[in-house]
Protein backbone atom coordinates (compact mmCIF):
# COMPACT_ATOMS: atom_id res chain seq x y z
CA UNK A 1 0.00 0.00 0.00
CA UNK A 2 1.11 3.88 -0.57
CA UNK A 3 2.22 5.58 2.28
CA UNK A 4 -0.66 5.99 5.21
CA UNK A 5 -2.09 9.55 5.49
CA UNK A 6 -3.35 8.25 8.63
CA UNK A 7 -2.37 5.30 10.34
CA UNK A 8 -4.69 3.90 13.54
CA UNK A 9 -3.47 1.62 15.54
CA UNK A 10 -5.31 -0.36 18.53
CA UNK A 11 -7.84 2.13 18.76
CA UNK A 12 -10.37 1.57 21.85
CA UNK A 13 -13.63 3.49 23.06
CA UNK A 14 -16.08 2.22 25.22
CA UNK A 15 -19.15 4.21 26.69
CA UNK A 16 -19.29 2.19 30.39
CA UNK A 17 -19.67 -1.33 29.57
CA UNK A 18 -20.84 -0.67 25.70
CA UNK A 19 -17.16 -1.25 23.47
CA UNK A 20 -17.69 0.55 20.76
CA UNK A 21 -14.20 0.40 19.13
CA UNK A 22 -12.51 -2.88 20.36
CA UNK A 23 -8.99 -1.94 19.31
CA UNK A 24 -8.91 -1.06 15.61
CA UNK A 25 -5.94 -1.06 13.52
CA UNK A 26 -6.22 1.28 10.00
CA UNK A 27 -4.40 2.43 7.50
CA UNK A 28 -5.68 5.17 4.66
CA UNK A 29 -3.37 5.60 2.07
CA UNK A 30 -2.15 9.08 0.88
CA UNK A 31 -4.43 9.97 -2.07
CA UNK A 32 -7.37 7.58 -1.70
CA UNK A 33 -11.00 7.35 -1.28
CA UNK A 34 -12.30 5.10 1.29
CA UNK A 35 -15.72 4.32 2.10
CA UNK A 36 -16.21 3.53 6.12
CA UNK A 37 -19.16 1.65 6.44
CA UNK A 38 -21.68 -0.30 9.18
CA UNK A 39 -24.90 -0.63 10.69
CA UNK A 40 -26.40 1.81 12.26
CA UNK A 41 -24.68 2.41 15.81
CA UNK A 42 -21.79 0.23 14.45
CA UNK A 43 -18.86 2.89 15.74
CA UNK A 44 -18.35 5.00 12.60
CA UNK A 45 -19.03 8.53 13.96
CA UNK A 46 -17.37 7.39 17.10
CA UNK A 47 -14.00 6.71 14.70
CA UNK A 48 -14.58 9.76 12.75
CA UNK A 49 -14.98 11.26 16.79
CA UNK A 50 -11.81 9.95 18.47
CA UNK A 51 -9.72 9.96 15.37
CA UNK A 52 -10.09 13.92 15.08
CA UNK A 53 -10.16 14.54 19.17
CA UNK A 54 -14.08 15.27 19.46
CA UNK A 55 -13.87 12.48 21.82
CA UNK A 56 -11.66 10.89 24.10
CA UNK A 57 -10.27 7.20 22.97
CA UNK A 58 -9.27 5.20 25.74
CA UNK A 59 -6.58 3.91 24.14
CA UNK A 60 -4.39 3.66 20.55
CA UNK A 61 -2.16 5.52 18.71
CA UNK A 62 -3.23 7.67 15.65
CA UNK A 63 -0.29 8.93 13.33
CA UNK A 64 -1.13 11.77 10.69
CA UNK A 65 1.47 12.11 7.71
CA UNK A 66 3.53 9.71 10.43
CA UNK A 67 3.29 12.52 13.58
CA UNK A 68 0.95 11.57 16.71
CA UNK A 69 -1.74 13.48 16.86
CA UNK A 70 -3.68 11.53 19.64
CA UNK A 71 -3.10 14.40 22.09
CA UNK A 72 -4.04 16.90 20.34
CA UNK A 73 -7.44 18.97 20.27
CA UNK A 74 -9.77 19.37 17.14
CA UNK A 75 -8.20 22.62 16.68
CA UNK A 76 -4.84 21.45 16.11
CA UNK A 77 -5.96 18.51 14.49
CA UNK A 78 -7.70 20.50 11.51
CA UNK A 79 -4.40 22.78 11.48
CA UNK A 80 -2.60 19.93 10.74
CA UNK A 81 -4.72 18.91 7.70
CA UNK A 82 -7.41 16.57 8.96
CA UNK A 83 -10.98 18.19 8.52
CA UNK A 84 -14.04 16.17 9.36
CA UNK A 85 -18.17 17.03 8.68
CA UNK A 86 -20.47 15.85 11.02
CA UNK A 87 -24.24 14.30 10.68
CA UNK A 88 -26.02 17.01 11.67
CA UNK A 89 -23.74 20.42 11.29
CA UNK A 90 -24.24 23.43 13.42
CA UNK A 91 -23.74 26.99 12.67
CA UNK A 92 -22.33 29.94 13.91
CA UNK A 93 -25.51 32.55 14.73
CA UNK A 94 -24.87 36.19 13.07
CA UNK A 95 -22.50 34.97 10.65
CA UNK A 96 -23.98 34.61 6.81
CA UNK A 97 -23.29 31.71 4.37
CA UNK A 98 -20.61 33.46 2.86
CA UNK A 99 -18.51 34.78 5.94
CA UNK A 100 -18.48 31.38 7.26
CA UNK A 101 -17.23 29.86 4.00
CA UNK A 102 -14.76 32.91 4.04
CA UNK A 103 -13.75 32.07 7.90
CA UNK A 104 -13.11 28.33 6.61
CA UNK A 105 -10.68 29.03 3.99
CA UNK A 106 -9.13 31.60 5.96
CA UNK A 107 -8.43 29.13 9.04
CA UNK A 108 -7.59 26.58 6.57
CA UNK A 109 -3.97 25.31 6.97
CA UNK A 110 -2.64 25.25 3.21
CA UNK A 111 -0.85 22.21 3.79
CA UNK A 112 -2.78 20.51 0.55
CA UNK A 113 -1.45 23.90 -1.13
CA UNK A 114 1.79 23.57 0.03
CA UNK A 115 2.04 19.79 -0.52
CA UNK A 116 0.93 20.25 -4.01
CA UNK A 117 2.84 23.39 -4.36
CA UNK A 118 0.10 25.64 -6.03
CA UNK A 119 -2.74 27.41 -4.38
CA UNK A 120 -6.20 25.33 -4.87
CA UNK A 121 -7.84 26.30 -8.04
CA UNK A 122 -10.35 28.17 -8.94
CA UNK A 123 -13.00 25.15 -8.55
CA UNK A 124 -12.37 24.70 -5.00
CA UNK A 125 -12.54 28.89 -4.39
CA UNK A 126 -15.30 30.08 -2.23
CA UNK A 127 -17.61 31.49 -4.85
CA UNK A 128 -17.34 28.37 -6.87
CA UNK A 129 -18.23 25.97 -4.24
CA UNK A 130 -21.61 27.82 -3.26
CA UNK A 131 -22.55 27.95 -7.30
CA UNK A 132 -21.76 24.19 -7.70
CA UNK A 133 -23.38 22.94 -4.49
CA UNK A 134 -26.70 26.08 -5.48
CA UNK A 135 -25.92 27.96 -2.23
CA UNK A 136 -25.25 31.36 -4.10
CA UNK A 137 -29.24 32.43 -3.58
CA UNK A 138 -29.03 32.08 0.68
CA UNK A 139 -24.92 33.39 0.31
CA UNK A 140 -25.86 36.59 2.80
CA UNK A 141 -28.74 34.45 4.45
CA UNK A 142 -27.77 33.92 8.09
CA UNK A 143 -25.91 30.32 8.05
CA UNK A 144 -27.57 29.41 11.56
CA UNK A 145 -31.16 30.16 9.37
CA UNK A 146 -30.70 28.06 6.26
CA UNK A 147 -32.51 24.81 5.95
CA UNK A 148 -30.65 21.05 7.77
CA UNK A 149 -30.10 20.09 3.88
CA UNK A 150 -28.23 23.55 2.72
CA UNK A 151 -26.16 23.19 6.21
CA UNK A 152 -25.01 19.85 5.06
CA UNK A 153 -24.34 21.09 2.07
CA UNK A 154 -22.42 24.12 3.60
CA UNK A 155 -20.52 22.12 5.88
CA UNK A 156 -19.38 20.12 3.12
CA UNK A 157 -18.69 23.41 1.45
CA UNK A 158 -16.76 24.55 4.17
CA UNK A 159 -14.50 21.80 4.70
CA UNK A 160 -13.46 21.89 1.35
CA UNK A 161 -12.75 25.58 1.30
CA UNK A 162 -10.57 24.91 4.25
CA UNK A 163 -7.98 22.87 1.99
CA UNK A 164 -7.64 19.91 4.36
CA UNK A 165 -4.85 16.83 3.44
CA UNK A 166 -7.82 14.34 5.01
CA UNK A 167 -11.03 14.76 4.74
CA UNK A 168 -13.48 12.56 6.64
CA UNK A 169 -17.59 13.02 5.69
CA UNK A 170 -20.00 11.90 8.14
CA UNK A 171 -22.86 11.15 6.06
CA UNK A 172 -22.25 13.38 3.41
CA UNK A 173 -25.56 13.29 1.38
CA UNK A 174 -28.12 12.40 3.97
CA UNK A 175 -31.05 15.02 4.07
CA UNK A 176 -29.71 15.80 0.51
CA UNK A 177 -32.15 16.16 -2.37
CA UNK A 178 -31.26 13.20 -4.64
CA UNK A 179 -30.26 15.71 -7.69
CA UNK A 180 -27.08 17.39 -5.71
CA UNK A 181 -25.48 13.63 -4.96
CA UNK A 182 -24.28 13.43 -8.48
CA UNK A 183 -22.45 16.99 -7.52
CA UNK A 184 -21.28 16.05 -4.46
CA UNK A 185 -19.85 13.25 -6.14
CA UNK A 186 -18.08 15.04 -8.20
CA UNK A 187 -16.82 17.93 -5.86
CA UNK A 188 -15.46 15.10 -3.57
CA UNK A 189 -14.15 13.31 -6.84
CA UNK A 190 -11.82 16.85 -8.13
CA UNK A 191 -10.68 17.00 -4.33
CA UNK A 192 -9.51 13.97 -4.50
CA UNK A 193 -8.13 14.88 -7.88
CA UNK A 194 -6.41 17.58 -6.22
CA UNK A 195 -4.77 15.88 -3.68
CA UNK A 196 -7.35 15.58 -0.87
CA UNK A 197 -7.69 12.01 0.70
CA UNK A 198 -11.14 11.31 1.27
CA UNK A 199 -12.57 8.93 3.89
CA UNK A 200 -16.75 8.61 3.51
CA UNK A 201 -19.24 7.47 6.30
CA UNK A 202 -21.98 6.89 4.31
CA UNK A 203 -25.31 4.60 3.78
CA UNK A 204 -26.60 5.58 0.53
CA UNK A 205 -24.70 2.19 -1.19
CA UNK A 206 -24.81 3.44 -4.82
CA UNK A 207 -22.68 6.72 -3.94
CA UNK A 208 -20.22 4.44 -2.26
CA UNK A 209 -20.18 2.48 -5.07
CA UNK A 210 -19.38 5.76 -7.42
CA UNK A 211 -17.24 6.98 -5.41
CA UNK A 212 -15.07 4.63 -2.83
CA UNK A 213 -12.52 1.85 -4.49
CA UNK A 214 -12.27 0.73 -1.01
CA UNK A 215 -14.76 -0.17 1.59
CA UNK A 216 -14.00 -1.23 5.22
CA UNK A 217 -16.40 -2.27 7.65
CA UNK A 218 -17.40 -1.73 11.38
CA UNK A 219 -19.52 -4.07 13.83
CA UNK A 220 -19.52 -4.41 16.94
CA UNK A 221 -16.29 -2.75 17.98
CA UNK A 222 -14.35 -4.67 15.00
CA UNK A 223 -13.66 -4.15 11.33
CA UNK A 224 -14.70 -7.13 9.69
CA UNK A 225 -14.17 -6.36 6.23
CA UNK A 226 -11.78 -4.63 3.55
CA UNK A 227 -12.55 -4.81 -0.06
CA UNK A 228 -14.22 -3.29 -2.96
CA UNK A 229 -17.59 -2.35 -3.23
CA UNK A 230 -18.53 -4.69 -5.43
CA UNK A 231 -17.56 -7.63 -3.03
CA UNK A 232 -19.14 -6.62 0.31
CA UNK A 233 -22.85 -8.87 -0.51
CA UNK A 234 -20.76 -12.07 -0.88
CA UNK A 235 -18.67 -11.36 2.12
CA UNK A 236 -20.16 -13.29 4.89
CA UNK A 237 -19.64 -11.07 7.47
CA UNK A 238 -20.77 -8.33 5.97
CA UNK A 239 -23.93 -10.16 5.11
CA UNK A 240 -24.48 -10.85 8.73
CA UNK A 241 -23.55 -7.61 10.40
CA UNK A 242 -26.71 -6.25 7.87
CA UNK A 243 -29.12 -8.55 8.14
CA UNK A 244 -28.52 -10.76 11.47
CA UNK A 245 -27.65 -14.34 11.37
CA UNK A 246 -30.75 -15.32 10.28
CA UNK A 247 -31.32 -13.14 7.55
CA UNK A 248 -27.52 -14.00 6.41
CA UNK A 249 -28.94 -17.78 6.00
CA UNK A 250 -31.93 -16.99 4.28
CA UNK A 251 -30.51 -15.10 2.16
CA UNK A 252 -28.13 -18.06 1.44
CA UNK A 253 -31.03 -19.79 0.92
CA UNK A 254 -32.70 -17.96 -1.36
CA UNK A 255 -29.53 -17.26 -3.75
N1 LIG B 1 -21.66 10.03 24.05
C1 LIG B 1 -22.11 8.76 24.06
N2 LIG B 1 -22.52 8.18 25.19
C2 LIG B 1 -22.96 6.90 25.21
N3 LIG B 1 -23.03 6.11 24.11
C3 LIG B 1 -22.63 6.66 22.93
C4 LIG B 1 -22.15 8.00 22.85
N4 LIG B 1 -21.82 8.25 21.56
C5 LIG B 1 -22.10 7.11 20.86
N5 LIG B 1 -22.58 6.17 21.70
C6 LIG B 1 -22.98 4.81 21.32
O1 LIG B 1 -21.97 4.25 20.53
C7 LIG B 1 -22.55 3.42 19.52
C8 LIG B 1 -21.99 3.80 18.19
O2 LIG B 1 -22.52 5.06 17.82
P1 LIG B 1 -22.06 5.79 16.50
O3 LIG B 1 -22.81 7.07 16.42
O4 LIG B 1 -20.58 5.84 16.45
O5 LIG B 1 -22.58 4.77 15.40
P2 LIG B 1 -22.69 4.94 13.83
O6 LIG B 1 -22.10 3.71 13.22
O7 LIG B 1 -22.10 6.24 13.39
O8 LIG B 1 -24.27 4.91 13.64
P3 LIG B 1 -25.28 5.57 12.54
O9 LIG B 1 -24.99 4.88 11.22
O10 LIG B 1 -26.61 5.22 13.08
O11 LIG B 1 -25.00 7.04 12.51
C9 LIG B 1 -24.05 3.58 19.63
O12 LIG B 1 -24.59 2.48 20.31
C10 LIG B 1 -24.21 4.84 20.44
O13 LIG B 1 -25.38 4.82 21.21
Amino acid sequence: MPEPVLSIRGLRKAFGAHVVLGGIDLDIAVGSIVGLLGPNGSGKSTLLDTVTGFVPKDAGRIELDGRAIESLDPGAISRRGLVRTFQLPRMPARMSVREVMLAAERSGSGLADALLGRRAPSALAVDGLLERLLLTPVAEQPASAISGGQKKLLSIAMALANRPRLLCLDEPTAGVHPNLRQEIMALLRDANAQGVTLVVVEHDMAFIRGLCPRCVVLDRGELIADCAPDDLADHPRVVEAYLGRAGARAARKAA
